[in-house]
């Protein structure tokens, strides 16, 4: 039988977690910060998954990336960090009120002037971007009914060997459950069925978090 992930027990996850790189003073005030928002804190990226997202910015040597959903600002962060001095980052994200944090943060950081922050639709942004390879990374965390449009709109602005990301691959389980056919649900489906069949990327979906795709742009 093929081997299948190692199940991840509360005790296994915090063990993983305390073998990885931790968050920083800065990521952790995040962290805290957003904690305090309550139920929508879970909308926040995990620290591993972070690690991650820093490590693997780094090791494609990306100078430029692209995030849709941002939040509080933590993943901007894992990636902005990943991208090194000189790298610019552009977020997505329609939330003044959330992004105000973020921008605190990243200023404590040290990377605010790396990053450009787009506040509307992202679908709005992305498409008044020019229709070319600028980004060498792109990490989709966002609005799920807008997924398959994201990446119709990401796919042409990522350059060749560059790498893109999409976080909540998995939601949860659902999309494996016949008898879920929310419009969420179905709109993760579609996506990971057109990454499946998009000749211009291979990909794989990490077990990570929510479920991961990770695709690379030939
Ligand atoms: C899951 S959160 C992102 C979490 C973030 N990546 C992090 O690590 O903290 C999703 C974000 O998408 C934003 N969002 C939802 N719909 C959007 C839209 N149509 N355009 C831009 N941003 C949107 C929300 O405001 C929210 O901040």
């Amino acid at each position: 039988m093929t081997l299948r992930p190692t199940p991840l027990s509360d005790e296994l996850y915090d063990y993983l977690c305390a073998h990885g790189t931790p968050p920083d003073a800065v990521q952790q005030d995040l962290i805290a910060e957003t904690a305090t928002l309550g139920h929508e804190a879970r909308l926040q990226i995990s620290p591993d998954e972070g690690a991650f997202l820093t490590l693997l910015t780094r090791l494609i040597g990306a100078k430029t990336a692209l995030e849709v959903g941002t939040f509080t600002g933590y993943s901007a962060l894992a990636i902005v960090r990943g991208l090194g001095a000189g790298g610019r980052l552009t977020c997505c994200d329609i939330s003044e009120e959330w992004t105000r944090i973020a921008r605190r943060h990243w200023a404590a950081a040290g990377v605010a002037d790396q990053i450009e922050l787009r506040l509307g639709p992202a679908l709005d942004t992305l498409r008044s971007m020019p229709d070319e390879p600028a980004f060498d990374l792109a990490f989709i965390d966002a609005d799920y009914l807008n997924y398959s449009a994201y990446w119709e709109e990401i796919v042409p602005r990522v350059t060749p060997g560059g790498a893109i990301l999409v976080d909540n691959v998995l939601y949860h389980a659902r999309v494996i459950d016949p008898a879920d056919s929310a419009d969420t649900t179905q709109a993760v489906r579609e996506l990971n069925e057109r990454i499946r069949r998009d000749d211009r990327v291979e990909a794989t979906m990490i077990a990570i978090a929510d479920g991961l795709t990770l695709a690379r742009k030939k």
